[in-house]
This record gives structure tokens, C-alpha cells and sequence, in this order.
């Protein structure tokens, strides 16, 4: 999770997941998380959103902007999984 103090955006974040796919670094959970294939990965997707949707229910704001960036990461790592950019999402917005 976020534990580093460097302020990161959507766009900073899928840079680095990006560049964890190039370069497999030991122990990065991200790598593991590539290598499970697009089926776990999207199981998290859809877990980390039904986080985000009990949270928005019934949670601090705290704990929702948690969850969501919980669910921005997992989005990202099936975009890296699947080989999205963010301009072939963008172009949608
Ligand atoms: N932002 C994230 C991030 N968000 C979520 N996760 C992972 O997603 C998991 C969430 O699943 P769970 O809900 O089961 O986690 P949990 O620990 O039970 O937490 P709760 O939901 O119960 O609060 C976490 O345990 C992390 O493994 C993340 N893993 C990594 N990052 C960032 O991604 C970058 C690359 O990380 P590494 O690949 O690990 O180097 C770094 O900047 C990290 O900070």
C-alpha cells in the first residue's frame, strides 16, 4: 500500500507498477500479482470494489478514500496485466 512519503498520483502509480512489470523486482508484490493472470486479478478488482461500496456505506471518509485507492491500484494492475496504457482508458473519459 502507500507507504512511501513521495506524494503519488493515478498516473505516477501506473508508472511504477509499469516499470515493476519491465524490471521484476524481488519481492514486489505487484510482480505476484501480474503473474497470477487476469482471472485473480480481476477477482480483486471486484472485491476491492464491494470494499469501497460498504465502506461509502458505512465508513469514515478515512477508510473510503482507503478502499478506493485499494481499488485504483488493483484497476491498474489489470490494465499492466492486460497491456492498457492510460491513454487507451483516457480516450473513453
Ligand atoms: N498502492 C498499492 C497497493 N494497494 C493495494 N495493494 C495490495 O493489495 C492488497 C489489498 O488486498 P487486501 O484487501 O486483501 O489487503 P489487506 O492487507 O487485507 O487490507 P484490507 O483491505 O483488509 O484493509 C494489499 O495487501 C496489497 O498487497 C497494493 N500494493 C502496492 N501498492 C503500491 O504499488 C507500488 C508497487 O508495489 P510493489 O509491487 O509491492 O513493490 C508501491 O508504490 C506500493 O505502495
Amino acid at each position: 500500500m502507500g507507504g512511501s512519503s513521495t506524494v503519488k498520483t493515478f498516473d505516477s502509480l501506473f508508472a511504477e507498477l509499469t516499470e515493476r512489470a519491465a524490471t521484476r523486482p524481488e519481492g514486489s508484490g505487484t510482480v505476484a500479482a501480474l503473474d497470477a493472470g487476469v482471472h485473480a486479478q480481476g477477482k480483486k478488482v471486484l472485491e476491492e470494489a464491494g470494499e469501497v461500496w460498504i465502506a461509502a456505506e458505512h465508513e469514515s471518509d478515512e477508510a473510503l478514500a482507503g478502499e478506493i485507492s485499494q481499488l485504483l491500484y488493483w484497476t491498474q494492475v489489470l490494465m499492466v496485466g492486460r497491456g492498457l496504457s492510460l491513454e487507451d482508458v483516457y480516450k473513453h473519459l
